[in-house]
This record gives C-alpha cells, structure tokens and sequence, in this order.
C-alpha cells in the first residue's frame, strides 16, 4: 500500500516522491476548482512585499472546502495522512494548511526551508502537482537538497506526483517556470509556539 511506503520513507530518509498520487482525472477535476483570484505570495506572516518578491513569484490562493468536492476529497486524503504519520511517528501533527500556488512563466521560488523563524511549527510539506503533459523544456523542476547544500533530487512537477517531506531538514527550490505551473502546497503544523506567544490555532 502506498501509505506504507511513504511512512516508510519519511522514516529512513525525511522525504518521498509519490506518482501517480492522483489520476489525470481527479487532477483535471480538482484544476476545475482553481479560484480566479490569486494574490501574490508572502514569504511568511509579517513579512514586506519587496523582500518577498525577490525571493518568489508565484500567485495563491488558500484551499478551503467550499471550493468543491474535489478540494474537499483532496483534504481528507491529507487528513488521513496526518492521522497515519502521527500514528507511526508521534509527531502530533495538529492541523494542515494549503494553497494552490500559480507560477508563469519566469516565475521561480528561491532556496528556502518551509519552517521559516517565527513560524517553527510547519513540519511535513507537501506538494501536488497538477501540470498535465508537462516536458522538460517548461521548467519548473523542485530541487531537493540536505542540510550540507547537498543536491538529492531534481523533481518534475508532472500531474498527479505528491512529494512529501519533512519542513525542516529540506531546503528546496522552485527553478523558473518555462510555462503555467500549477500545484498545491501545504503543510502539517504541530501546535506550538509562535515568536513566543503561545499560539493554539494559528
Ligand atoms: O511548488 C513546489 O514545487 C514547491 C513550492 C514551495 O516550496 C513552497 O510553496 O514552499
Ligand atoms: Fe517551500
């Protein structure tokens, strides 16, 4: 069973490459939920717009169950993640945020680590792709690299792929976009602490 082998591999190695996650049909169906109006990506809850442009490009939009079956079927597929990552692992995974992110061309996402200072509490990213006969000259591949800088993988964002990884062992970058580049992001979040506040929900 799949679940199997991506709790395996977060266990041996922090990350996973899940094909085919999706069929081309669920994906052309959760594309049909795509939102009209995107707003630029920050790069974290306080930060000022000029600084974060120079370090991503993309557009997003939040995932919320009113957008359709589709998106609501995709988030309880994450929730059964959740529940079966903090099963194995006691992580005590709280609760999952995500966007669909919207990358034209040129658009890029510079190196980053997900749990970003202030904001510790993001610990499992995903990442779904939805780019239907994506080839390599639209660019747009995700680079994975290890604490040392080390390059791990070069991922396509090809439809249906899930990647999954621990948010903050991986820094990882988006290459520019050669064509539209579509995905959902998000991230499990334990409860915790937020810039020393105590912070249950947020
Ligand atoms: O779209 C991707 O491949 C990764 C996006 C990303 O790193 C992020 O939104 O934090
Ligand atoms: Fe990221």
């Amino acid at each position: 069973m799949a679940l199997e082998t991506l709790l395996d591999a977060i266990a041996e190695q922090g990350w996973y490459v899940w094909d085919d996650f999706l069929s081309l049909e669920q994906v052309q169906s959760l594309r049909e939920c795509v939102p009209q109006d995107w707003y630029r990506a920050r790069i974290g809850r306080n930060d000022d717009l000029l600084q974060a442009k120079a370090i991503r490009s993309d557009r997003i939009q939040w995932l919320n169950s009113e957008m359709g079956l589709p998106v609501q079927d995709y988030l309880t597929r994450m929730e059964q993640i959740r529940c079966e990552v903090n099963r194995d692992f006691f992580m005590g995974l709280f609760e999952y945020e995500s966007h669909f992110a919207q990358y034209q061309v040129g658009d890029f996402y510079k190196k980053h680590l997900d749990a970003f200072r202030g904001q510790e509490n993001r610990k499992l990213t995903t990442v779904f792709y939805l780019n239907e006969n994506w080839t390599e000259a639209d660019g747009g591949e995700l680079k994975i690299y290890d604490m040392d800088d080390q390059l791990i993988d070069t991922v396509a964002p090809v439809a249906g792929r899930l990647v999954v990884f621990l948010s903050e062992n991986f820094p990882h970058e988006v290459l520019p976009a050669k064509a539209e580049r579509m995905s959902i992001a998000g991230w499990f979040r334990t409860n915790g602490v937020t810039e020393s506040r105590f912070d249950i929900a947020h």
